[in-house]
């Protein structure tokens, strides 16, 4: 028997949109219990978003000193990892370590109980603690669920008995090797195997579909696969792994059936997407399926009886943003505040490779497959004024989508240097829906990027 608690709110797994919730939830007065069974914060801050993006930073930086040499003088440049290791190991994940995110927790006045934390019926929690003893919490106003993903194990021949790397060994990295092949062409991957081919590591990606980026419109993965050949980057698609096996140090990895092409590399980065954590979950206590990939949301993020879910495992963009807009609509409905629903047509995301590849709402593919009228207008970065001053590392393109009937964008692409900063413009317009008559009568400031926008508006035929 283990011992009942009585609280108001539960929330399983504190990726960055349960922290929030529960940090919101707490600061409104209610007795919220905060589980999660790592780190507080979730993925993003402690393996994900953050100190990837510090490599990104370094990486980025070593890349434009290297163009000096086209646009002002020489420059000596003698790439190191340890200012990046140390940089995500002091002030990204203070050696990932979450005790100031707890303490944040706590002074909102929410519980923190770091353990496994399991449905039991609704409106009921058990949680597990690391020395296995057992508490139930018994929520009157219900549960939150946000436990996020881990990284998909895939079924390739002889891959379970390796040493390879996942997202959280290489952020963890204190040195670099010699060489590595990236399984999977996705933004890890992407994001990943540009970071290291920077520092000296000799890159291969081994991606499975037709192209990089593949949720990205097709030409942004051509243009991505180019610039990665170009820095040296070896990029093999629509390519099947049949096994990999270790041994004295190297992987090896056998491509395309046994008579195939063999790669040989010291390390082996597997970023092939990810498994919701949902399969251990008691999920099945509630009337739910425990071997879903997604748990089926309604637009106030409500999941069942007394049952919220929020991030990655709602299947609406496994984005932090994502994660922290669903918070912000599920605290309001828990807390019985009146706002606005969720909607989904503007979800942005940004992969953070070098040119950057933004994009909002629909690709082209998509907007067909809805069945609407689709027209499209794209312009190369080249020809925005900045784009020509900017010279060397400027490659990139717009792209936009427009629902014909009605005269608005229902999707957009904004890859290059700014890609990630230009897309903001672009997501606004889908999300409110501005007219393209509208977009077409503003003034786009010369000489930025941005005005590659003003040209694929005109290019929508
Ligand atoms: C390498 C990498 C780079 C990324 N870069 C970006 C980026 O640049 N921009 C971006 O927007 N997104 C990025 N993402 C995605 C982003 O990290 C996630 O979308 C984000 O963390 C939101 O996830 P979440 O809220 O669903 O939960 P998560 O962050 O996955 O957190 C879930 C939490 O639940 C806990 N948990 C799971 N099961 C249980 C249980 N039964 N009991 C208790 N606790 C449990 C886990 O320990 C974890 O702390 C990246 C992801 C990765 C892996
Ligand atoms: N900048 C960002 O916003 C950012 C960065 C990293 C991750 N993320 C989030 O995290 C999620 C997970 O990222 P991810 O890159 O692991 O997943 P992903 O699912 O987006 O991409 C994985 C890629 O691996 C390929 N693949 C699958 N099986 C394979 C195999 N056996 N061999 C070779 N390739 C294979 C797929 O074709 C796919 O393109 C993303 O979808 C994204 O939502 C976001």
């Amino acid at each position: 028997m283990s011992e009942e608690v009585s609280v108001d709110l539960v929330v399983i797994g504190l990726g960055p949109g349960g922290e929030a919730l529960a940090t919101g939830a707490a600061q409104a007065g209610l007795r919220v219990v905060a589980v999660d069974k790592h780190l507080v914060g979730g993925e993003c801050p402690y393996y994900g978003c953050i100190p990837t993006k510090m490599m990104v930073r370094a990486s980025d930086a070593l890349a434009e000193a290297h163009r000096v040499g086209e646009l002002a003088g020489d420059a000596t440049v003698v790439p190191s990892w340890s200012p990046v290791a140390h940089r995500i190991d002091t002030e990204a994940t203070t050696g990932w370590d979450d005790q100031v995110a707890v303490d944040r927790l706590v002074d909102a006045g929410a519980t923190v109980v770091h353990g496994v934390g399991r449905l039991d019926g609704t409106g009921r929690v058990v949680v597990e603690a690391p020395d296995g003893g057992r508490t139930t919490y018994v929520a009157q106003r219900g549960v939150v669920l946000n436990t996020g993903t881990r990284p998909a194990e895939l079924p390739i021949d002889g891959l379970a008995g390796t040493p390879y790397w996942t997202n959280r060994d290489v952020v963890r990295l204190t040195e670099l090797p010699g060489s590595a092949v990236v399984l999977g062409g996705g933004p890890i991957g992407c994001e990943m195997a540009q970071v290291l081919a920077r520092f000296g590591v000799r890159v291969t990606i081994v991606q499975h579909s037709e192209r990089l980026v593949p949720g990205d419109e097709p030409e942004a993965g051509r243009l991505l696969e180019e610039v990665f050949a170009a820095e040296g980057i070896r990029v093999m698609t629509g390519v099947e792994t049949t096994s990999v096996s270790y041994a004295d140090g190297a992987f090896t990895l056998v491509l395309d059936g046994e008579e195939g092409e063999r790669l040989v590399a010291d390390k082996l980065l597997v970023a092939a997407g990810r498994t919701p954590n949902l399969d251990d979950l008691g999920l099945e206590t509630v009337g739910l399926d425990p071997t879903a990939r997604t748990v089926e949301v309604d637009e106030r993020l409500r999941a069942g009886d007394r049952l919220w879910a929020i991030g990655d495992i709602t299947g609406h963009g496994a984005f932090t943003h994502v994660s922290m807009y669903q918070s912000a609509v599920a605290t309001r409905d828990i807390t019985g505040e009146e706002g606005p629903a969720a909607r989904y047509h503007a979800v942005p995301h940004t992969t953070f490779t070098d040119p950057e590849v933004g994009g909002v709402g629909l690709t082209e593919q998509q907007a067909r497959d809805a069945g609407l009228r689709v027209r499209t207008g794209s312009a190369p970065l080249e020809q925005s004024s900045r784009g020509f001053t900017h010279g060397p590392g400027g490659r990139g393109l717009v792209k936009v989508v427009e629902d014909a009937d009605r005269g608005v964008l229902v999707g957009a692409t904004a890859m290059g240097p700014a890609g990630g900063e230009i897309l903001g413009l672009l997501a606004l317009a889908v999300h409110a829906e501005v007219p393209v008559a509208v977009m077409r009568t503003m003034i786009y400031a010369y000489p930025t990027f941005h005005r590659a926008v003003e040209t694929a508006l005109g290019d929508l035929s």
